[in-house]
């Protein structure tokens, strides 16, 4: 059976970046630029004032000068006319410099005294003023392709004049959940029947990941209802299926997929929860059969199918970020399979410690409410003792900690 790296490492070498798509840059929000953005104009536009004040010539002017005011220049206007030599003109935050002021003095540092001001101090040349192109150079890149766009990137590109980017577009991920014994949320669940939670559980993953969820409902455990459900998921980027994995007498998840030309990547891995997870591609479209129990597919999106999404995505790295914990509590050993313990963090000193669920059955939606990391065990690992140092898998933001950016 195959290790978690080794499967993920197939996962990653199948899935390719979705193809590239001009947006609008209102809709590029989480996106990852395809190309890179150069700046159609210089920003500042022109040499302008920081300040609302007076703007002049500096020449000889200091502390005590007196200097008639020769005009107005509100944010917004512009003045190619010269200014009188010894004049000052009125300025705001923002307008353009006139043609021979270099120097601006704000309002608080001058008297004004009917149609003249009176400088209080001795101004340095250049001061509150901001140059021509000082942040954005006309043709300067403004972003690398590769670069996700965050609100951080939304204002520079903006300003630089990118109206339209080409950006890799959200995946559109179907879900189907399989299994008879299934009913969706609503309807009473009668004997041997429970709710269809994971649709709920993997949308809820899906949204965080900025991705366009189709919902197929459930299908039932029939070749015909799968083969019809599959059909569907497939004109999406990429196909989720839980339940009807393992080596039950109706699980034909993978039976079914063969219908489309499935080719298998794995089936089967050495991890707990999450063993019979299922992954390859059927007409030329990723496809995970994600085990029924909820924690297992949970763990199994959280392992296998976020990296899946960024690759489609275009993120450099699809990694979940690592972070160096301390272990709040003690885990106990001897697992065969390679483990991946659900818990949430604790800031405590500076450090974060991670305080393992009570509950880790796959079967169980307890275990990752509230749980922001996976603690992967390895195989055939002694117990792990309480205050022992660790990295966890991070999957939400913990109090206090910002997102590594993605590169
Ligand atoms: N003989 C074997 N039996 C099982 C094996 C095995 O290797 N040999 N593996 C076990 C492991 S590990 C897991 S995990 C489960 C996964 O099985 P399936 O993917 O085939 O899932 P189901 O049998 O369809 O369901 C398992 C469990 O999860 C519940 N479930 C299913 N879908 C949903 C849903 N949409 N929402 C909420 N809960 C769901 C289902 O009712 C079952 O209780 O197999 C073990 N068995
Ligand atoms: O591997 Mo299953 O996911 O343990 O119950």
């Amino acid at each position: 059976m195959l290790n978690y790296q080794e499967a993920l490492d197939i996962v990653l070498q199948t899935v390719q970046p979705l193809a590239a798509r001009e947006v609008d840059l209102s809709q590029a929000l989480g996106r990852v630029l395809a190309e890179s953005v150069q700046a159609r104009w210089n920003l500042p536009p022109s040499d302008n004032s920081a300040m609302d004040g007076f703007a002049f010539c500096l020449a000889d002017q200091s502390a005590g000068a007196r200097l008639p005011v020769a005009g107005f220049i509100p944010a917004g206007a512009s003045r190619q006319e010269p200014v009188p030599h010894g004049a000052a003109v009125k300025i705001m935050t923002g307008a353009p410099l006139p043609p021979d002021c270099d120097t601006v003095v704000p309002n608080e540092e001058v008297e004004q005294r009917d149609d003249s001001i009176v400088l209080r101090t001795s101004p340095s040349r250049g001061q509150h003023v901001r140059l021509a192109g000082e942040e954005i150079r006309r043709s300067e890149i403004l972003l690398e392709a590769g670069t996700p766009v965050l609100s951080g990137e939304m204002g520079l590109l903006a300003a630089g004049g990118a109206d339209r980017v080409r950006v890799i577009p959200a995946p559109r991920v179907a879900l189907l959940s399989t299994g008879d014994e299934l009913v969706e949320l609503g309807q009473q669940p009668g004997p041997g029947q429970i709710v269809n939670s994971n649709t709920y559980l993997l949308s809820a993953r899906l949204r965080e990941e900025g991705c366009e969820v189709i919902p197929l409902g459930i299908a039932r455990d029939t070749s015909e209802d799968l083969a019809i459900q599959l059909a569907r998921g497939l004109e999406a980027d990429l196909l989720i299926t839980t339940g009807g994995v393992s080596a039950g007498d109706r699980d034909y998840v993978q039976e079914t997929l063969g219908r489309f030309g499935f080719s298998c990547g794995f089936w089967k891995v050495a991890i707990k929860p999450g063993k019979p997870v299922l992954f390859g591609t059927a007409q030329g479209k990723p496809v995970f059969g994600l085990p029924g129990n909820p924690a297992a597919s949970g763990a199994t999106f959280e392992l296998f199918v976020r990296p899946a999404l960024r690759r489609l995505a275009g993120f450099r790295d699809p990694l979940p970020p690592r972070l160096r914990v301390t272990l709040g509590g003690a885990i106990s050993g001897g697992e065969k399979r390679q483990r991946f313990v659900w818990g949430t963090l604790k800031e405590a000193a500076g450090r974060y410690e991670f305080i393992p669920s009570d509950r880790q059955g796959s079967g169980q939606n307890r275990s990752m409410q509230g749980a922001q990391a996976l603690l992967p065990v390895p195989g055939g690992s002694p117990p792990l003792e309480a205050g022992a140092e660790t990295d966890v898998l991070l999957m939400r933001l913990p109090p206090g900690l910002a997102w590594p950016v993605p590169t």
